[in-house]
């Protein structure tokens, strides 16, 4: 007992209060139980990644987190403050989130520059051209600057998720989600996409991360969640998911994935 508290590592920034609680959260659609009682905490500079099957409520659980789904039970907190249900107080719990989605939701015409310049000028009331100087800076952060004049539809998928976490960005959110922010994409362009996510998370951004790509998972995660029907049912370090899950569901899982360490 002794050594496995030894052994137990420190969660980032476990000494601080979590800058995202979850307490036994319930999601219904209709009679269908998406969520079943999810209790979860995301430390300040924590890079969480939500695996499992598909189906299993990982979504479900990144769009109860911003509001864009109500839940019908339990609690989310963030900063230590109930998710309220008032729309406006929604709408600023909104700003502190930034969504990567698995379809860029782009808009298709207006530039990457401005695709990236619009949240702040319109919602956060900035000045065009400080707004534009802020775009122009993240595009260059995700390897874009040559392309802020491009729109949507001349960029690859990789190019316009990049642009789309640059929009995200230009937000200054307090986290970052992202729901499965590779699926659709080509897969000589996934790599560009997950070292631009990777890079971010080195610099201490707080992540939550719906994927499937467990190599990525392994190398940037720090914690690991697994999801099961609407259901958490293990979560650890990568280490310890990827290399000695206790939960013979989860070996099933990583294993029909061809996943072998
Ligand atoms: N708007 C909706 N109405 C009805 N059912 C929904 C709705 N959204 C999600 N669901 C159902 O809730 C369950 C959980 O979906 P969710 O998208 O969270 O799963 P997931 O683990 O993210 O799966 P995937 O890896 O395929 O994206 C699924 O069975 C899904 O069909």
């Amino acid at each position: 007992m002794i050594n496995d508290i030894a052994r137990a590592p420190a969660r980032k920034n476990a000494d601080q209060p979590p800058v995202l609680v979850y307490e036994e959260v319930r999601k219904l659609y209709g009679d269908f139980v998406a969520l079943n009682g999810v209790s979860l905490q995301v430390h300040k500079g924590e890079v969480m990644c939500l695996i499992g099957p598909s189906g299993s409520g990982k979504s479900t659980l990144l769009r109860c987190t911003n509001a864009l789904e109500t839940i019908n039970g339990g609690r989310v907190l963030i900063d230590g403050v109930p998710l309220p249900v008032q729309e406006s107080a929604v709408r600023k719990v909104r700003q502190r989130m930034g969504m990567v989605f698995q379809s860029f939701e782009l808009f298709p015409h207006k530039s990457a520059l401005d695709n990236v310049a619009m949240g702040p000028i319109t919602v956060l009331g900035m000045r065009e051209a400080e707004a534009k100087a802020r775009a122009m800076a993240l595009l260059e952060k995700v390897g874009l600057s040559a392309k802020a004049g491009s729109f949507p539809a001349n960029l690859s998928g990789g190019q316009q998720q990049r642009v789309a976490i640059a929009r995200a960005l230009a937000m200054e959110p307090e986290v970052m989600l992202f729901d499965e922010p590779t699926s659709a994409l080509d897969p000589e362009t996934v790599g560009e996409v997950l070292s631009v996510m990777q890079k971010l998370a080195q610099e201490g951004m707080t992540m939550i991360v719906v994927t499937h790509e467990m190599g990525f998972a392994r190398r940037v995660a720090d914690w690991v969640v697994v999801f099961e029907s609407g259901a958490i049912i293990e979560q650890g370090p990568p280490a310890q998911i990827f290399e000695q899950p206790t939960v013979e569901r989860t070996r099933d899982f990583l294993g029909h994935l061809g996943w072998n360490g």
